[in-house]
């Protein structure tokens, strides 16, 4: 369990109940289901919101990741409020009934949970970063494009960014990518656009990541301005920095890489709160709602971006 001081941070179990909260509270705008599981056998679960939610209706679709490093608690409370205010506001609030009429929404508020829980175990923090498969794989390493192409990554195990033994030799990576391989329907990705949120540094990427080069095969210029534009109107709104995600530091088998690459998705990293190690991965909960709230005109923005195209 959490700390004193960071109870309102959800565990595996608590964030379970709230989306089991949320589809008995809104049972006609949510579908509740899991992308498969975790090494240690948890359910890698995936909320759908819209419109008649129990129909696959011809909408664009848009995807939600948190936690693929284990640390960054914050990030399950990013996706966890993104349900909360999607259903929640669709009643009062007209903006977002529009919102969730148009597209379907797919949260998943982690998608490394053994890790998250190994973070917490005993009440203390670890520090940890990784999945819980051996020595840990880190999942943002382990997706398949250009896998372990570029000094992005390590090949060794005790390495925080261990690339696994193969692309998407996770089972977590495994998991969610063969599901956003399902929704290709009719030979066309129905998922449109995604962020995958961490912590820390408060920053909007985008891909490539295996790169420093703005352009390379699969993604042409107008592709690079495109990502720019939406990156950049996206930071406007939550005082995040946006750049290519390669002006950090080069990655290789990262989400975004791959959901571009694979699948044409315009694909994000949200870095949220704080800025610089202290707190660092750790802030207190006092910081739950001020910093996931930061993220409500962005995330509009972003499934707004899957309508208009
Ligand atoms: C998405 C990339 C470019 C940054 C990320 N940073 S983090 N969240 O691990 O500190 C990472 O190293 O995976
Ligand atoms: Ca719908
Ligand atoms: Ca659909
Ligand atoms: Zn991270």
């Amino acid at each position: 369990d959490f700390p004193a001081g960071y109870t309102g941070y959800h565990t595996y179990a608590e964030t379970q109940t709230e989306l089991q909260k949320a589809v008995a509270n809104y049972p006609s705008l949510t579908k509740l289901g899991s992308a498969g599981t975790s090494y240690e056998g948890r359910a890698l679960s995936l909320i759908k919101i819209s419109d008649n939610a129990a129909t696959d209706e011809n909408e664009p679709e848009v995807l939600f990741t948190c936690n693929q490093h284990a640390r960054e608690h914050l990030t399950t409370e990013m996706c966890l409020h993104i349900v909360d205010r999607l259903t929640s506001g669709y009643a009062t609030n007209s903006a977002i009934k529009r919102l969730v009429d148009s597209t379907e929404i797919w949260v998943i508020p982690s998608v490394n949970p053994d890790g998250s829980e190994y973070d917490i175990s005993g009440g203390t923090f670890h520090s940890w970063r990784k999945n819980r498969q051996g020595p840990g794989t880190d999942t943002n390493r382990n997706w398949g494009y250009k896998w372990g192409c570029c000094g992005g990554s390590s090949g060794s195990t005790s390495s925080e960014t261990y690339r696994g033994t193969a692309a998407f030799s996770a089972p977590e990576t495994r998991a969610v990518s063969n599901w956003v391989n399902s929704r290709v329907v009719g030979g066309t990705q129905q998922i449109k656009t995604h962020i995958d949120f961490h912590t820390y540094s408060e920053l909007v990427l985008w891909p490539f990541g295996y790169t420093y080069d703005r352009t390379a095969p699969g993604l042409t210029a107008a592709d690079a301005t495109k990502f720019e534009n939406l990156g950049k109107q996206m930071a406007a709104t939550n005082g995040y920095t946006p750049q290519q995600s390669s002006d950090l530091y080069i990655t290789d088998g990262s989400v975004n890489d791959w959901m571009w690459a694979q699948h044409k998705i315009w694909s994000f990293t949200f870095e949220m709160y704080p800025k610089g190690s202290s707190p660092g991965f750790y802030p207190r909960d006092t910081q739950i709602g001020p910093q996931t709230t930061r993220n409500d005109q962005a995330v509009d923005i972003l499934i707004n971006a899957a309508i208009s195209g």
